[in-house]
């Protein structure tokens, strides 16, 4: 990639940048990033990476890879305030939730496009991504794209409406592992231990878990009996989850996630 531009500066733009410039996958004098206000977000952008200011949008004309990174309900601007500069050479790759390849292709026209599903563990290359390719996409442009994204991460390929489901499950997953550490950190506490105790104890607990998952290759309700004593405290533990609807919210969680997906694709 000769010549990158970001379209929004945000959270996930900055997970992007970190992960392909300390990954060394484009070098950061070649990534282009703009916004619509806050100049200082796209100077401290350049300040911790490297990263180039878009000054004038003619510079986008000689871009290969247009990065699409602003809120759903920002889509249709930011792709019209681009349209009368984007060369017919040049790629899209978007990670706008629920925003569709059809939808792009109306506003960009017809051109190597990925729509891409990370999340902010891209910061540390540890993104788990799903994206699915429109038609113009060649198998040399897909194995470009799978390159970039492996750079951040594991990727899948998925067809296009399924990565309603991916972003319910990994694009939003990070909030929900954080959300469950704030919840043990408040009960840790309750208890007398300090949080910074807790966080170190239960980061671990979760690093590990998925460790074993990855390596030992078992299924999540072996290992789970495994840890599972009969008459034991994680049997009092499961036990309390389940008469606490742990599933049903589980369900309720991802279900809303997906269907909330779907509805900023309909621009609801
Ligand atoms: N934050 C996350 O974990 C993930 C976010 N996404 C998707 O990435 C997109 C961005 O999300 P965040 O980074 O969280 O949002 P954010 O609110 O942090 O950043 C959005 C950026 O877009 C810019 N922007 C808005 N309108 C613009 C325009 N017309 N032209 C240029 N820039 C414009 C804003 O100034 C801001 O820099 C969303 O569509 C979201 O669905 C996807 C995966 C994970
Ligand atoms: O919350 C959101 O809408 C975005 C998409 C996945 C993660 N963040």
């Amino acid at each position: 990639m000769q010549k990158v531009i970001f379209i929004g500066a945000g959270s996930i733009a900055e997970a992007l940048i970190q992960g392909w410039v300390e990954q060394e996958v484009v070098p950061s004098k070649q990534i282009y990033v703009t916004n619509r206000f806050h100049f200082e977000r796209l100077e401290y952008l350049s300040s911790c990476y490297g990263t180039q200011i878009l000054q004038d949008k003619n510079e986008i004309y000689d871009a290969d890879l247009i990065i699409l990174a602003v809120k759903p309900k920002d889509a249709k601007t930011a792709m019209q305030s681009i349209r009368p500069y984007i060369s017919p050479n040049a790629s899209i790759l978007s990670v706008m939730a629920g925003i569709s390849i059809n939808t792009i292709e109306n506003e960009l026209g017809n051109r190597p496009i990925a729509r891409v599903m990370p999340n902010t563990s891209a910061t540390i290359g540890m993104s788990a991504s799903g994206v699915a390719f429109n038609q113009d996409a060649t198998v040399i442009q897909k194995q470009t794209f799978l390159q970039m994204l492996e750079a951040i991460g594991i990727v899948i390929e998925v067809e296009e409406d399924k990565l309603h489901a991916v972003t319910a499950l990994s694009g939003s997953g990070p909030a929900y592992l954080y959300y469950l550490l704030e919840a043990w950190e408040s009960v840790g506490t309750e208890f007398g231990l300090s949080k910074e105790d807790v966080r170190t104890l239960m980061i671990q607990t979760i690093a590990g878990s998925a460790a074993m998952l990855q390596s030992v290759k078992e299924e999540p309700t072996i290992l789970r009996q495994k840890v599972t004593s009969p008459g034991g405290t994680t049997e009092a533990g499961i036990r309390a989850l389940e008469s606490n609807h742990f599933k049903e919210a589980i369900f309720a969680c991802i279900k809303s996630a997906e269907a909330r997906s779907r509805e900023l694709a309909k621009g609801v």
